[in-house]
């Protein structure tokens, strides 16, 4: 039986803080003080240096932990390639507007056997580009099989159902309206504790997300940094061995490893290289009070020079004379939306809905569908709270973003008649005689 080291009450702490520098430790004095690798460490474990950044990366953007385990990482069988796993399947470049259903529940996969991968671009080998995938799962990975994406950083976006997550660095629980990243390389297992789970996910094959500046909008505002969650240590000591399966997915491949040992066996660490999580319903929203629509970078919650991660929370909208709604546009940036719940306010027409998706590229023109601008060119403009109990999101790029024949064939799943619906019917208004 796997001895734990906490309680059910304290298997949740959080310490709190964006890419701060914590220290944790399950068992008293695991920490060496004043060195990092010991002749001997502590409580007979081995020390492991994880890095998430080149070891010279400037100070501000180095981020590495150190992890103080009973078994090094490095405890395993040779990698075999697991080809029964069909992640991601050819990807095509094309300036299409997408608009995707729900993508289907799986009560029979777990996660990592649900994941499919939707769009991306870029390759993971020379670090560049994203993917972008869902998820649907209602079973809970086995006990004996941890993940890691060799790939790059995991932003998870849970839509239905909780993520029971044990990482190597401690246990995370998310549930929909809260996000998580697990950094490259950090193994994990996703657990289930109240039935199917169903999300989105954002890989980012370079860097690390950062919070956005907040220039002229001050010292708060958007995602506060002590918002921002990571677990504390908490190990399985297994002493008889068994057979431990890890999996990583390498260059969009999957590939296993046999140990004889849990992978879960991290006693303390400390860095400021750890997954965490942040509750969305935090946001602090800014917006306009007087005229106009702004740009949906002033909803950014964590920012890279690949991607961007957007929401559009419940907020006040109160602005004078204003098209309210986002605005027409063709932008150089693509982007990616996804709905948790609720419904999105560009998208009246009720085309958009819970877990399905949308994707407009670079240049590819859109905004409200007719229904919408119907509505917003005639109402009456009191102050109104726009999505109340909604929550969608938005992953945006400088890069196009390919879509998988997954997407656009197999999962049956695509509006072709998006445009048709939405943007076709829009009528002319055009009266020179009148200002
Ligand atoms: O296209 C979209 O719905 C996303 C979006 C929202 C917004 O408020 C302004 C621009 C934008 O691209
Ligand atoms: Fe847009």
């Amino acid at each position: 039986m796997p001895v734990s080291n906490f309680s059910t009450v304290e298997k949740y702490k959080y310490l709190n803080g964006f890419q701060s520098y914590h220290e944790s430790e399950a068992i008293p004095n695991t920490l060496p003080i004043g060195a990092n690798s010991p002749q001997k460490p502590n409580h007979g474990l081995y020390a492991e240096k994880l890095s998430g950044t080149s070891f010279i990366a400037p100070r501000h953007e180095n981020l590495q932990s150190w992890l103080y385990r009973i078994l090094p990482s490095a405890a395993h069988l040779p990698f075999e390639k697991r080809d029964e796993f069909n992640i991601t399947t050819s990807i095509s470049q094309v300036p299409t507007q997408f608009r995707w259903d729900p993508f289907d529940l799986d009560e029979n996969a777990d996660w990592l056997h649900g994941l499919k991968q939707v769009g991306g671009v870029g390759s993971p080998a020379t670090k560049t580009g994203l993917g972008i995938y869902i998820y649907a799962a209602g079973a809970s990975m086995s006990p004996g099989h941890a993940f890691y994406s060799s790939d790059g950083d995991l932003l998870i976006v849970p839509q239905i159902g909780d993520m029971d997550i044990q990482t190597e660095l401690g246990h995370i629980l998310v549930r929909p309206n809260e996000i998580v990243v697990i950094p490259r390389g950090i193994k994990f297992r996703v657990g289930l504790p109240s039935g199917q789970i169903r999300g989105y996910i954002l890989e980012l094959y370079d860097g690390h997300f950062k919070l956005p500046e907040l220039g002229p909008i001050g010292s708060n505002g958007l995602a506060n940094a002590r918002d921002f969650q990571a677990p504390v240590a908490a190990f399985e000591d297994i002493e008889e061995p068994g057979t431990w399966t890890i999996f990583t997915k390498y260059d969009n491949q999957i590939f296993s490893a046999e140990q004889p040992h849990t992978p879960f066996d991290v006693v303390g660490w400390h860095g400021v290289y750890y997954p965490y999580k942040y509750d969305l319903g935090r946001f602090n929203v800014i917006g306009s009070t007087s005229f106009d629509h702004p740009d949906p970078s002033i909803y950014t919650v964590l920012s890279n020079p690949t991607a961007d991660f957007v929401i559009f929370p419940p907020r006040w909208l109160v602005q004078e004379d204003t098209f309210r709604p986002p605005w027409y546009h063709r932008n150089t940036m693509s982007e990616f939306m996804g709905l948790i719940m609720g419904d999105y306010d560009a998208k009246a027409g009720g085309g958009f809905k819970p877990a399905g998706a949308s994707l407009h590229n670079v240049m590819s023109a859109h905004g409200p569908d007719a229904d919408t601008h119907e509505k917003a060119s005639n109402a009456e403009l009191r102050p109104f709270k726009v999505g109340e109990g909604s929550m969608a999101f938005m992953f945006e790029s400088p890069l196009m973003i390919g879509v998988t024949e997954w997407a656009v064939e197999e999962c049956r799943k695509v509006q072709w008649q998006y445009n048709s619906e939405s943007w076709v019917p829009l009528k002319r208004h055009f009266k020179p005689s009148v200002a």
